[in-house]
């Protein structure tokens, strides 16, 4: 488990991480999201013993990761994929690791099977596209068969099989009861892979939760309607509370939301309009993002106007 606990960093009058609490668990790959800049990565090296907080904690098993008697066997990190020694092979870098965390040769072999390197462990690590160089931080992470991961933007650079194929990784290595922190700015890439997320916006919390309860609170629902009577009903669903617009679709057409499709169905029925299309698009983690980020900077603003 990690437990980020009222966690800020300042840089100079900067704040990269502004009073930041919450908790991964494990069994899950958690979503940490937010937009550039947000204090993501800071939190991340945070976590990881390679910037000092200004104050507050971050914990991994309960312990800083100073604490941590052998790291390479309690956490594993892919903050950065070109970190890598580019003279040697992708066999001996990992080798040269293991050898000097009392691992031996068998667990190198066995993290390049799994990361999809053994065809080119033996070549230089310099000649790595980026997807390679990802999977071959992602087995130094693994090394040590860590119960807790953490990555930054692993999808970074990745085709989409790259990316499908870390997605199922992440997901497993999960389901293996490990706790998997994964940070992104790809949202719907983030609601494939993660089902909790921690959402962030300068350095602060804005949400955290499963993912399907971030996208219901976060954002509305949209109602496509279709129908000969469009014009006409419209009147009568904006009495009813809803916002209704063109659908785009040519005047049958109208996009709605604040009702439900049940209760736009129900009005319908009641006024017996003709309805050849009533369907409910659910909202996307995008705009769920979007919409707490509006209502951060929303807040923000007003906060600077009252004072
Ligand atoms: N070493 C540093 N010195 C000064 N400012 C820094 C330093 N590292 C980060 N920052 C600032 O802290 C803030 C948070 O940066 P951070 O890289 O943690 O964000 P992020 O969410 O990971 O963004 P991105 O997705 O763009 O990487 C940014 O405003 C950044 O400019």
């Amino acid at each position: 488990m990690i437990s980020v606990r009222d966690l800020h960093k300042h840089y100079g009058t900067a704040r990269a991480v502004d009073g930041l609490s919450f908790e991964v668990r494990p069994g899950h790959v958690t979503g940490f999201l937010g937009p550039n800049g947000a204090g993501k990565s800071t939190t991340m090296r945070m976590i990881m013993g390679l910037d000092a907080p200004s104050s507050g904690t971050a914990t991994v098993n309960g312990r800083p990761y100073r604490d941590i008697h052998r790291p390479m066997f309690e956490v594993g990190a892919v903050l950065e994929a070109r970190a890598v020694h580019g003279g040697r092979s992708a066999f001996n870098h990992l080798l040269c690791l293991a050898q000097s965390n009392g691992i031996g040769p068998r667990r190198v072999r066995e993290v390049l099977e799994l990361v999809g390197l053994d065809g080119v462990a033996r070549r230089r690590a310099q000649g790595f596209s980026l997807g390679m160089a990802q999977r071959l931080g992602l087995a130094v992470a693994l090394l040590g068969d860590p119960p807790v991961l953490l990555c930054d933007e692993p999808v970074n650079g990745l085709d989409p099989e790259g990316i499908l194929w870390i997605r199922t990784l992440l997901r497993r290595l999960a389901e293996e009861g490990r706790t998997v922190l994964v940070s992104s700015h790809l949202m719907s890439e983030m609601a494939l892979t993660a089902d909790h997320v921690v959402v962030i916006a300068q350095g602060r919390l804005l949400a955290e939760g499963p993912t399907a309860q971030i996208i219901a609170h976060g954002a509305v629902s949209e109602v496509t309607l279709r129908s000969p009577q469009a014009a006409a009903f419209s009147p009568v669903l904006q009495l009813a509370g809803a916002d209704v617009s063109p659908g785009g679709d040519g005047p049958e057409t109208l996009r709605i939301t604040g009702l439900s499709a049940v209760r736009v169905g129900e009005l319908a029925a009641q006024r017996h309009i003709t309805l050849h299309e009533l369907t409910t698009r659910a909202p996307s983690l995008e705009e769920a993002f979007m919409a707490l980020t509006r209502s951060h900077l929303d807040f923000q603003i007003a906060e600077a106007n009252a004072s």
